[in-house]
């Protein structure tokens, strides 16, 4: 079920200058790779670009051996899915009904009823994240992380290899985040899903991902395992912070802590 998609020589733009060039990333299949980056560095136009929601100035950009641009629409929602930053909530509409329109690419266009592979795929993305209780309850009213595990059941209801995900753990607290990201590995490490994420909370990433790729000034400054990317040299050079990397006591996984403060002024 592993999806292999890589990019090459990207240009991304919006128009007038480009928001970054030369951008080179392979995501290997099964793996999470977290996308880091300051604000405005790209990382959104980069995801949408691998999800076909933005054309590239220059570039190219291969899904499962193919270029992306050959797949019909169709086609490419059966390979991968897109989970935006804050969806809206359709009024009205429940954890269940959010997650069937996850089986619209699968569905014939005169389809009038779900088939037992709907259901089962339905049924299979509420376990995943753990909603069946939920099912019909109206999205407006969930919490914020249950909300999220919704829209994630639904991306996952479209049973593609491929899930790339735009800062799904914003607005959730520190459980909820917890919670979303665990999710996020189980895909990958029981489903074999291929994930790249956007996240924004340095430590996370590097606790949940194979591999991280940072987004600076209009290029992909360093890519790699979480321990080759968390270093204090690439945080400064990506994000001008002064910090201390060091390793967590229970996993080993490179951490971050940030110089809080301003210096102190020098005494005279
Ligand atoms: N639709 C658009 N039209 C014009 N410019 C855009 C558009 N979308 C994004 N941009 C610009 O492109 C640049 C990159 O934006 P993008 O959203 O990809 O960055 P990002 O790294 O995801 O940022 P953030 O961390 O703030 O979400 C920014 O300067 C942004 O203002």
């Amino acid at each position: 079920m592993s999806i292999e998609i890589s990019a090459s020589g990207l240009t991304l733009g919006h128009g007038g200058a480009p928001v970054a060039e030369d951008i080179d990333l392979a995501l290997t299949p099964g793996e999470v790779t977290a996308l880091v980056g300051p604000n405005g560095s790209g990382k959104s136009t980069l995801l949408r670009a691998l999800a076909r929601l933005h054309t590239p100035q220059a570039g190219a950009i291969v899904l499962d051996g193919r270029a992306l641009e050959t797949y019909r629409p169709r086609e490419l929602a059966r390979k991968l899915s897109f989970l935006t930053q804050s969806p809206l909530i359709p009024a009205g509409v429940t954890v269940q009904e959010l997650v069937a329109y996850g089986r619209h690419p699968h569905q014939g266009v005169l389809a009038r009823s779900t088939s037992d592979e709907d259901r089962e795929a339905i049924s299979w993305a509420l376990d995943a994240t753990t909603l069946h209780a939920l099912a019909d309850r109206p999205l407006d009213q969930l919490s914020g992380g249950e909300r999220q595990r919704a829209w994630i059941a639904m991306a996952l209801a479209q049973r593609t290899g491929l899930l790339l995900l735009d800062e799904p753990t914003t607005f959730l607290d520190i459980r909820y985040q917890i919670e979303v990201l665990r999710l996020v590995r189980r895909l990958a490490d029981e489903h074999g899903i291929t994930v790249a994420v956007v996240l924004h909370e340095l430590n996370q990433a590097a606790a949940f991902s194979d591999a991280m790729a940072v987004l600076a000034g209009g290029r992909i400054v360093a890519t790699g395992t979480p321990a080759e990317v968390m270093t204090e040299d690439t945080l400064r050079t990506a994000f001008g912070i002064e910090t201390t990397v060091t390793k967590d006591p229970h996993t080993g996984v490179p951490t971050c802590l940030p110089t809080w403060r301003e210096p102190a002024p020098a005494a005279s």
